[in-house]
């Protein structure tokens, strides 16, 4: 199966999915990642040097090649990834989508120690500028975090409550 991680920066798709990829005996993939390893730059350097629009051409183009070249493998996405270039219609299409639905004031937690590495949150000053711009971007990405057919909400996202989840959509399918 292909097991895909939606959700905002901060969610823990990377954490949980790694943790997921072990329980489930399945390949590891990070979409950020893999464009870092093809591209031979970080994140950052590609938004510095290239802008966002050409990030989100390599995001949808890498996203395509991992589905063909991956038939099992649990997917961390990047928090925009289905927001743009029809890459949601891609998810739902090839496998289990799973939306990782964590609290504003959550993510702005998490977030504060490592906003300096996510190029879209680096330059905002304080936590209450940070705390804004996460409301705004969820806002505007709601409606396609909506359509994934599983959501955990942060108390419910440990690795068993979501294998549960999984095993009772599975016998359900
Ligand atoms: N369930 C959790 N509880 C508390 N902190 C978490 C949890 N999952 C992830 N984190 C922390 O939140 C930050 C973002 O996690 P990460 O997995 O990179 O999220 P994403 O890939 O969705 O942006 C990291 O510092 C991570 O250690
Ligand atoms: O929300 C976004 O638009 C982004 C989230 C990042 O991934 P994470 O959600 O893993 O931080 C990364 O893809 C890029 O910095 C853009
Ligand atoms: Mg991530």
């Amino acid at each position: 199966m292909r097991l895909y991680l939606i959700g905002m920066p901060g969610a823990g798709k990377t954490t949980l999915g790694r943790a997921l990829a072990v329980a489930n005996e399945l390949p590891f993939l990070d979409l950020d990642e893999e464009i870092v390893r093809r591209e031979q730059r970080s994140v950052s350097e590609i938004f510095a040097q290239e802008g966002e629009e050409y990030f989100r051409q390599r995001e949808a183009d890498v996203l395509r090649d991992v589905v063909v070249e991956y038939p099992r493998v649990v997917l961390a996405t990047g928090g925009g990834t289905p927001c743009y270039h029809y890459n949601l219609d891609v998810l739902l299409a090839t496998g289990l989508t799973l939306y990782l639905a964590v609290p504003v004031p959550e993510l702005t937690r998490r977030l504060l120690a490592a906003a300096a590495t996510r190029p879209l949150l680096a330059t905002l000053p304080n936590a209450e500028a940070l705390q804004n711009r996460l409301y705004e971007t969820l806002a505007a990405r709601q409606r396609f975090y909506d359509r994934a057919p599983l959501r955990c909400t942060a108390p419910t996202c440990s690795v068993e409550a979501v294998q549960q989840m999984l095993a009772r959509y599975q016998a359900s399918a």
